[in-house]
């Protein structure tokens, strides 16, 4: 594609205030949820109170209690007639086996949307579901008689690129009756790491109709021509903030965009549970023709970007009794399976030759913690197949404990994870929003989750910031 290489775009006002507070912070703390239309009204006036340049807006906003779909009450109800009999069928049968019968909220909301043909950004909360909201988009739109690349979802790691093409995959499989029909939707995982010369040829020989992505790799293929965007009608973005918030995928994020515009009859998703500047974002994303003027924003839970069902709490301690203080909390909650996050390492600390953080933790953890509990380890530095591995284990059930640094908060889909330990608090907000959302993923379960944060007196402070700006409380515990 000669546009991908040749497109430059300004930089955005959107991209450089995504550090800035959370869009819920526009809405008092204590107040109960807007009515529907209230809500609409409040985003439409203060759009146009707002300094954004006035542009002829159709975007609209779908919140928490939007009429849409409200008469269709299954899954199969709302994709009936837009998305293939076998790929219903296939969620039945699934539903039959672990109840996937009834839409999530982000998936009843926005699925009337997704199947019209517009535009959306999917604003969701952790582990609502908007994984399977985009790929049913993508089912209804794809012909698999077309031999080409048809639906795009890029990510921006390798763990949640392969957790996505799992899914895909899972709903493209036909039943045996179908098996006599000659073509089937194929599902290639373009991630860094992977192959790229068998790509390369699997994309030349016979493309296929999904592909899940990396933004590098993807830019590699797009720029030697061996991807063409031509053919495509879905282009997903799924962790959108994240992947604009990275130097090293902005740019090339932008180009995409930009390329992709260019196609007719396209439809673009972007997917987060997070978009902080949202207002902004939108307008960002009509200016530059990321997408098209009428894109609805799907914000669901406005007021509570957090899952209620998790519980927060936090201990406090000195720098030297924190692995003294994480057994303590392990041994008397005694979790099934857990995930410890840890900070990464700085470079000073690299320099120095000390051992990260993650690895004097699991160390102590395999000598100190006596329950016979998987202790795995999942961190950016380590090599694709090691991170593959730990990932593997952890799914094929029996308890676990990850200790992971950030690469494990983004997007990745560990639902029985019932505790999170923040060893070391996150940076933002945004991250720690990220973090407690590995645990509390059973879109319909009770089951209470809960998020510890060991720390130091002196970063009560910032914890308190991420309560008030995420709007949870946090309770002290007593060691
Ligand atoms: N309709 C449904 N009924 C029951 N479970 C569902 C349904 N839809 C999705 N799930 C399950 O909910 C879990 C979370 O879904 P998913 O990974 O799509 O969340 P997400 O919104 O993308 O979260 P994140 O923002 O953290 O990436 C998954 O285990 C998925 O299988």
């Amino acid at each position: 594609m000669a546009g991908f290489a040749a497109t430059q775009l300004p930089s955005l006002t959107w991209i450089l205030s995504t550090k800035t507070s959370l869009p819920c912070l526009l809405f008092p703390r204590k107040n109960p949820n807007p009515k529907p239309s209230t809500t609409i009204k409040r985003f439409l006036s203060s759009s146009s109170r707002s300094k954004l340049p006035q542009t002829p807006l159709k975007s609209s906003l779908i919140t928490n209690t939007a009429e849409i779909s409200e008469r269709a009450s299954t899954l199969r109800e709302i994709c009936e007639g837009h998305v293939p009999d076998h790929v219903l069928q296939r969620r039945c049968r699934l539903a039959e086996e672990v109840g996937f019968v009834l839409p999530t909220d982000v998936q009843r909301q926005s699925l009337p949307t997704l199947l019209s043909g517009r535009d959306c950004i999917l604003h969701a909360q952790t582990g609502s579901g908007k994984t399977l909201a985009y790929l049913l988009l993508i089912f209804s739109v794809i012909n698999v008689q077309r031999s080409a690349v048809q639906a795009l979802i890029v990510v921006p790691t390798r763990e949640l690129g392969m957790q996505v093409t799992k899914v895909a995959r899972m709903l493209a499989a036909k039943p045996m009756e179908h098996e006599v029909e000659q073509k089937t939707c194929t599902v290639m995982a373009l991630l860094d790491g992977g192959t790229l010369r068998r790509h390369k040829s699997w994309l030349k020989a016979e493309p296929p109709t999904i592909v899940v992505a990396t933004i590098g790799s993807l830019c590699q293929m797009l720029e030697k021509q061996i991807f063409k965007l031509e053919a495509m009608r879905v282009l997903v973005i799924d962790e959108v903030d994240f992947m604009f918030r990275s130097s090293k995928h902005a740019s090339s994020l932008r180009k995409l965009l930009t390329s992709y515009s260019s196609i007719n009859d396209h439809q673009t998703v972007f997917a987060s549970a997070s978009i902080p500047q949202h207002r902004h974002f939108l307008y960002d994303c009509i200016q530059q023709k990321w997408t098209k003027s009428d894109v609805v924003h799907v914000h669901v839970n406005p007021v509570q970007p957090m899952p209620s069902r998790i519980h927060h709490r936090f201990a406090i301690c000195s720098k030297n009794e924190r692995h003294q203080t994480l057994l303590s909390l392990l041994q008397s909650d005694a979790p099934k399976s857990g995930i410890i996050f840890v900070g990464e390492q700085s470079e000073k600390s690299k320099k120095a030759g000390n051992a990260p953080s993650t690895t004097r933790t699991i160390e102590f953890l395999k000598t100190s913690y006596g329950e016979c509990l998987e202790i795995l380890l999942l961190e950016e530095d380590m090599n694709f197949n090691s991170r593959a591995a730990s990932l593997s284990e952890v799914r094929q059930g029996g308890g676990y404990l990850l200790v992971a640094t950030d690469i494990a908060a983004r997007g990745v889909d560990l639902p029985e994870t019932t505790h999170i330990y923040n060893f070391d608090l996150p940076r933002t907000a945004v991250d720690y929003l990220h973090r407690a959302g590995r645990t509390g993923r059973k879109p319909f379960s009770d089951l209470k989750c809960t998020v510890t944060n060991i720390i130091m007196s002196e970063e009560r402070f910032a914890l308190q910031r991420f309560e008030n700006e995420l709007m949870f409380d946090c309770e002290e515990l007593s060691l």
